[in-house]
């Protein structure tokens, strides 16, 4: 949490948010969260999830099925006028013609929009600058998603919706997306994020929630979402060394010489590991011991979610 974030001030409101497609189908199914003043919160989930669905109903663009919506206190969908102006959309396909230059199309999305940026400024952002007379269509997948992020920037907006923002950039693009983000949510920027990519909502995110068949199956800070799972310590015995001869609260895992031990307790484990090592003179090769990531918790969700299959 950032010093400029306030949790309690909340800009988005979701409760039991429904929607339901024509044809019946329940593709949000009572969801809850909300998104603090100058939070970042991103949105993850499985293929199918929910989130595109939740997030339309957030920017307006869908009137939601059943529970309640507010964006800084409104109802984006029938007060739409009030929340437009105060909020920056970047959806994951910008859709704008590809005849005009870049700088072009700053400049009329900049004449539909209050208090805009300067398109040098907007561009300068994007790290677009050099490229402002090329066509739309000449420009690669990562610089149309850097121009789609410059065109939400535009109007300095309250809260921002980031849709997949580094699909495509490649890893230094990615990093500069990051940055900016960072530095907009610091300034006091609201940031709404959804992302395939676990590593970029670790990095960004305050706080973050994880969808599955239209519901948020875990939500809370990155930390406590990882805490909740087993640590991992693994590792590989030299020949002729038998898992059998390791302490006993460490052999659970051992498939031949390559061990891998689950543990809550992974300070202790990894001690006695290192203590039995050491009095055995036996060397450990490959040895990693880590935490549970985001990744970790992302997959078993995704894998309960496989067991119970798609009963909706
Ligand atoms: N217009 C529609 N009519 C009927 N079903 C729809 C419609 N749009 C989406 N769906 C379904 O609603 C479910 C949720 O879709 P949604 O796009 O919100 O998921 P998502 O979490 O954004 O997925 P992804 O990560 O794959 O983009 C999916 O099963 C999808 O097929």
């Amino acid at each position: 949490m950032t010093p400029t974030s306030h949790p309690d001030d909340p800009v988005i409101e979701t409760d039991e948010l429904r929607r339901t497609y024509s044809g019946g189908f329940t593709a949000v199914d009572g969801v809850s969260f909300s998104v603090g003043r100058g939070e970042l919160f991103a949105l993850l989930g499985t293929n199918g999830a929910g989130k595109t669905s939740t997030v339309e109903v957030l920017e307006g663009l869908a009137r939601p099925d059943g529970g309640g919506v507010r964006v800084l206190g409104h109802n984006p969908y029938t007060e739409r006028a009030a929340v437009r102006p105060r909020i920056g959309v970047m959806l994951q396909e910008g859709g704008f013609p590809s005849d005009l230059t870049v700088a072009e199309t700053v400049r009329m999305c900049a004449g539909c929009t209050s208090g805009a940026r300067p398109t040098d400024e907007a561009l300068g952002l994007v790290g677009l600058t050099g490229r402002a007379r090329v066509r739309v269509k000449q420009l690669s997948g990562g610089e149309r998603r850097r121009l789609d992020l410059a065109l939400a920037l535009l109007g300095r907006p309250e809260v921002l919706f980031l849709d997949e923002p580094t699909t495509g950039l490649d890893a230094e693009g990615r990093r500069d997306t990051w940055e900016l983000v960072r530095a907009l949510r610091d300034e006091g920027t609201s940031v709404l994020l959804t992302t395939h990519y676990l590593e970029e909502a670790e990095a960004l995110a305050d706080r973050l929630a994880i969808m599955h068949q239209g519901r948020i199956v875990t939500s809370g800070t990155p930390a406590e979402v990882t805490e909740a799972r087993p640590a991992t310590i693994r590792f590989v015995l030299p020949h002729g060394v038998l898992p059998e001869r390791l302490p006993l609260s460490l052999r659970a895992g051992a498939e031949g010489r390559r061990v891998e031990i689950r543990t809550r307790r992974l300070q202790e484990d990894l001690h006695e590991l290192l203590r039995w090592a050491r009095e055995s003179d036996v060397q450990l090769a490959e040895l990693d011991a880590r935490s549970a990531s985001l990744e970790d918790a992302f997959l078993d969700i995704a894998a309960r979610g496989a067991e119970t299959a798609d009963t909706r």
